[in-house]
């Protein structure tokens, strides 16, 4: 969807650092960061985003009884998208606390209850896949994962496909591309960089290029 593109560079969720690389939860040395964290901070922006993962979750699928986020920033899109849609949820730790109730999945969930794992982005996919095993291994039915934005990378469509998940991101690297070159947020020469580097991220020759 080009109109959350477009919000993710108006409100500069997206940022790009040619010479000092982001490193990405993955480890991966990235020129360019999403950080989704901040559409929060903009209520007409946030209500838009937050209406199409609900009408995304809606119309992909239509048993759900439960969203869970992903810590920690997909548990406040699952809060405001279970809340438009009247439905209970929880989220996931990425370790068991050492302490309390010592808990990774938080909430009450029914036994085998049908669940969608709501994430801000995928890179490699690997921190809400990482979710997702972790409620199918409590028993519950994940029924898929939806994001805000995907960088499409192939390394993440060979992650889900191993652990047979299905997912969805409301815009992704191509999109975001296309609206930056039409609004000339990013310039020519640095649009060919963020292509050449997301052909295959493990190249860092970019970095002194
Ligand atoms: O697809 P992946 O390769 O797993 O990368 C994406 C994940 O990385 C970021 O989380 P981060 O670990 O930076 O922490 P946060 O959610 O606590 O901010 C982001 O919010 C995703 O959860
Ligand atoms: O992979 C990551 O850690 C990551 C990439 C990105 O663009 N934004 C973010 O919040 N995390």
């Amino acid at each position: 969807m080009k109109n959350i593109a477009n919000i993710l560079l108006n409100i500069k969720a997206v940022t790009l650092s040619p010479d000092e690389p982001y490193i990405w939860a993955s480890g991966i040395k990235s020129p360019i960061y999403c950080d989704n964290r901040l559409i929060l901070s903009y209520p007409e922006q946030r209500d838009e985003v937050e209406e199409a993962l609900k009408n995304l979750i809606a119309d992909k699928f239509k048993d759900v009884e439960y969203l869970m986020g992903t810590a920690t920033a997909g548990i406040p899109h699952a809060a405001i998208v279970a809340d438009k849609m009247g439905l209970p949820m929880g989220f996931v730790r990425t370790s068991k606390k050492d302490h309390g109730k010592q808990n990774k999945i938080e909430g009450k969930l029914k036994k085998g209850a049908k669940v969608v794992v709501v994430e801000d982005l995928f890179s490699t996919g690997g921190s809400s896949i990482e979710v997702a095993l972790a409620l199918r291994e409590a028993g519950f039915d994940v029924l898929g994962i939806v994001s805000i934005f995907t960088y499409n990378l192939p390394k993440a469509e060979e992650n889900f496909k191993l652990n047979d998940i299905v997912y969805y991101s409301l815009t992704n690297f191509e999109e975001l591309i296309e609206v930056a070159h039409e609004t000339e947020y990013i310039e020519e020469s640095q649009i060919d960089k963020l292509l050449k580097w997301r052909k295959d991220p493990s190249d860092e020759s970019w970095i002194n290029g």
